[in-house]
Order: structure tokens, then C-alpha cells, then sequence
């Protein structure tokens, strides 16, 4: 299939017309700012449709409602402790040299609705959670009282005074009815998830998680399973990059790897868009022989939206849009195939969801050691960040070329270093991008 022609590759009776030899747009590649691919991007994001799910499988899902408290949060007056409820009113002037004596007329456990009206001279015996009294307006607790029998009857002698509203929780002391408790488009935790049921929400609309169909490319690569030989390697960026994905709140489809041959890669990538939002390949991006993503975006039908980006690692990274769904050519580097996925695919798994703040936070840190390796473009270092007296320091995790995967595991954030001059010193202010993990 491919003929060498000099530097170059022809690639003879392609399904996509590639019958032209350019060594021009493989070698001479306008590389954007990363700020401006992501803006490329963005114009092509679009927030997937609504599903319900039950909210025992609400967790992570992004919510696709606002959700208005149907109810007060508590709806009734709820004790505080185990304890009685009393009017204050009754406990006025009371010391240890003369408590107050009050009848207990009641007994509340939680889950009861109470009938006994209280006077100043009774308490009903209550437990933490109950529903108070209607004419009661505190609890005193157990320890706070003694107790005795007279005549068949159950008393308590109080020798403090009680405040009103003491160890009450009034309605709507956390939420009241009808006010927004969650709004459409946040992360569904475990607090959310403590609000929806709490309101009786037992199924919630949430935004639909995009599937995203992973191509790796290289006929160097082999199965995970497969005994290793001369010259080859098991393909992990796959299996990273579906990780990846999960992280992110999408589903992954493994369609494993398809050998250096440009119209297999073009036509399964094709067929991979009915089954999937969209496709991320990993490899076979940069100026190499057998680099055919590079001859398929030089031959796309749909938009190319770049194909080289003014970073370190993952230079060669490449997108484009194909009625309106994506294709993402990350580096077969599995450094830069990490980085790439972090500054374009995430953000763009985020949005899918309906998620707003879907770029990596950053923060400004003191380097924690020199970082001297000289820039063309900026470069996004795997590191670490700790503190020390109150001040937040970054570090590199250690081997940091592109073509490590070792350190990856080791990184939770991503220090910016700047081209040009001779790198930063250590001490020096630097911007870190956090990674989610
Ligand atoms: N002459 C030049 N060579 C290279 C340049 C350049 O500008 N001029 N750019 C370098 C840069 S920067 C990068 S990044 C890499 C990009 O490589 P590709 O994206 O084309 O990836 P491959 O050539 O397919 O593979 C590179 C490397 O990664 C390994 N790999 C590939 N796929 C996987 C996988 N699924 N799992 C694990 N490892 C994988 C592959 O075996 C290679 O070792 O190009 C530089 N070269
Ligand atoms: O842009 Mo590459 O990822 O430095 O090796
Ligand atoms: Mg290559």
C-alpha cells in the first residue's frame, strides 16, 4: 500500500483520494496555543440529552434540573436530644436551691406524632428526633434532670433555667419549602444525594454520559495479554485513556488497535461515529513513516481544527470535527498522550455532561527544585504538590520525557514551565494545572 517516495509516503488507491504526495503540511504544521485549541473546540461542544436514572445510580451523574424543596427541611419541630420537652416559660427563676417539679404526662420515640398538650407544670418525655410538643418550646436533656415516682406518677425536677428554643430544631432550619437546593448542572456527591432523597427524589434527570470509542494505532502494539517479543509493546495507552474517560464520567468502548495502514484506520474511525459520540486515537501523529493519522487529516472531509499544538509534551496532537462529532489523535507518547487528553478530551467529556467548570483548576506554587530543560513551547510537567509553613510547593515526579509512563501514576498536577530562557529556578512562582484524577 504505501510506496516510499524520498521523505515521503504515497498511499496508492485510498479510499480518500490520497494520491498526492505532501511533505509540506507533515512537516510545516501551524501549531495553535492551547488556549486557542481548546477554543476550537469548544465552538463544537454541544451538551448531550436528558435521561432519568434511579438515584441509587445517580452517583457522579451531572444533574439536569434545578430541584425546589417540595417541603420545609425538618418539616416538623425536632428534638435535638433524649430528653423533655417543656415550655421554658415553666423552668423562670429556677435555681438548685428551688428547682421546679413538672409531671412527665408522655413518652415520644422518634417516628410519633405527639397528642398530649403541655402545660407549665408537665414535660413529655422525648427522644432525639422526635417531633416536639406543639405548645413546647425547648428540650432539656435527660442528664440535665432528676426523676422520681409519687403515687403512680413519673416527675422530673429541673435546677437551671431553660432558654427558649433550646435543643429545638425549628421548621425549615436547613431548607425552606420551595427554595432551589441543587441546581441543574452540578456533580452529583454524596451530599446531593443525602438532599434528592431526603425530598423523596427516587429518580433524578440527568445529562447522558457521552460513549467514546479508543483506537490505539501501531503495528507494534500488542494485546495486554499477549507474551511480549523483539521490538513490541502492549498497548496501555488504550486501557490509560479509558481510565481515563471513566474518570470523567464517560463509557469507554476498547475497539483495540489497528495496524499503520491508513485506509483501515480511516474507515474503522469512520464506522466508530455510529456507535459512538466520539473517537480518540492514540499514536501516529507526528512526522513519522507510519504516522497515517497524519495522512488522514490532511485528506479530511470534515474540519480539522488543528494539528499541532504549541506544547510539551504532545506537540502533534491533532482534532477534528466530523458532522459534528469529534475525532481526537493524541500521541502514541503515553506522556503526551496523557497531557492531551487532560487539556482537550476531558474538558470536552465535562461539557458533554452539562458540567460548567470543566477545565483543570490552577494555582499559582513555589518550584521545589530547579526545572533547567529549555522550552520551544510551554510544558506541562507531571508533578506534585505539597506544603510546607503554610506555603504551596510544586514539584516534578521524576522522568518526565514523553515517552514515560511510570511517572504518570505519580502526578496530581501539571506544572506550566514557560518557553524560552533557561527554564525556572527553584523558589520561583509557577502556575500548576490540578489534575482529577
Ligand atoms: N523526527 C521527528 N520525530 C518525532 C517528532 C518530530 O517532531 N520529529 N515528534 C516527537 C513527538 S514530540 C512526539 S509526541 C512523538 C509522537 O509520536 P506519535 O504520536 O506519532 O506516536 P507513535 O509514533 O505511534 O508512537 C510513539 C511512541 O509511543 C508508543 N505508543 C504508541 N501507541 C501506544 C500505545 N497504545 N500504548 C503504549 N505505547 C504506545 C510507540 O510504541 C512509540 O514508542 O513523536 C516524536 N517523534
Ligand atoms: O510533543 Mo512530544 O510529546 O514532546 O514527545
Ligand atoms: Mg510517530
Amino acid at each position: 500500500m504505501y510506496q516510499q517516495v524520498g521523505a515521503c509516503l504515497k498511499l496508492e488507491g485510498s479510499v480518500n483520494d490520497m494520491d498526492r504526495v505532501d511533505c509540506v503540511n507533515r512537516f510545516h504544521r501551524n501549531a495553535v496555543q492551547v488556549v486557542e485549541a481548546q477554543r476550537r473546540i469548544e465552538q463544537h461542544l454541544n451538551r448531550l440529552d436528558v435521561e432519568e436514572v434511579s438515584l441509587e445510580n445517580a452517583y457522579s451523574r451531572t444533574l439536569a434540573e434545578d430541584i425546589i424543596a417540595p417541603d420545609n427541611m425538618p418539616h416538623f419541630r425536632r428534638s435535638g436530644m433524649d430528653g423533655f420537652a417543656i415550655m421554658s416559660s415553666s423552668t423562670r427563676r429556677t435555681s438548685s436551691e428551688s428547682p421546679v417539679l413538672l409531671e412527665v404526662i408522655d413518652n415520644i420515640p422518634c417516628g410519633a406524632q405527639p397528642t398530649k398538650a403541655l402545660s407549665q407544670r408537665t414535660a413529655s418525655r422525648i427522644m432525639t428526633g422526635a417531633m416536639v410538643p406543639e405548645n413546647a418550646d425547648a428540650v432539656i436533656m435527660l442528664e440535665m434532670t432528676d426523676d422520681f415516682e409519687e403515687q403512680g406518677k413519673t416527675y422530673i425536677s429541673i435546677k437551671k433555667e431553660v432558654h427558649p428554643g433550646q435543643n429545638l430544631t425549628p421548621i425549615g432550619h436547613e431548607i425552606t419549602m420551595g427554595h432551589c437546593v441543587l441546581q441543574k448542572g452540578i456533580e452529583i456527591l454524596a451530599g446531593e444525594t443525602a438532599l434528592l432523597a431526603t425530598f423523596g427524589f427516587s429518580r433524578v434527570k440527568v445529562y447522558k454520559r457521552p460513549t467514546i470509542a479508543i483506537f490505539a494505532t501501531g503495528s507494534e502494539l500488542l494485546p495486554v495479554d499477549a507474551p511480549l517479543c523483539a521490538g513490541k509493546i502492549r498497548n496501555s495507552n488504550s486501557y490509560m485513556l479509558a481510565a481515563l474517560i471513566r474518570g470523567a464520567g464517560g463509557i469507554p468502548l476498547l475497539m483495540g488497535s489497528i495496524p499503520d495502514e491508513a485506509d483501515q484506520a480511516q474507515t474503522r474511525i469512520l464506522e466508530a461515529f455510529s456507535v459512538a459520540d466520539f473517537v480518540i486515537t492514540t499514536g501516529g501523529v507526528s512526522v513519522g513513516d507510519y504516522d497515517i493519522l497524519v495522512d488522514i487529516f490532511e485528506k479530511w472531509k470534515g474540519k480539522v481544527l488543528f494539528n499541532k499544538v504549541a506544547m510539551r509534551p504532545g506537540s502533534p496532537t491533532s482534532a477534528g470535527v466530523w458532522n459534528d462529532q469529534f475525532l481526537f489523535a493524541l500521541s502514541g507518547n503515553p506522556g503526551a498522550c496523557f497531557v492531551g487528553f487532560e487539556l482537550f478530551v476531558r474538558p470536552v467529556i465535562l461539557g458533554m455532561q452539562g458540567i460548567q467548570n470543566r477545565y483543570m483548576r490552577d494555582f499559582t506554587a513555589f518550584l521545589g527544585e530547579d526545572f533547567t530543560k529549555v522550552n520551544a513551547y510551554p510544558r506541562y510537567v507531571r508533578g506534585k504538590f505539597y506544603v510546607i509553613d503554610g506555603k504551596v510547593f510544586v514539584k516534578p515526579v521524576g522522568m518526565d520525557q514523553s515517552s514515560v509512563t511510570v511517572s504518570i501514576k505519580d502526578s496530581d498536577c501539571l506544572i506550566k514551565i514557560p518557553p524560552g530562557g533557561k527554564g525556572m529556578l527553584q523558589g520561583e512562582l509557577v502556575c500548576a494545572l490540578m489534575l482529577r484524577g
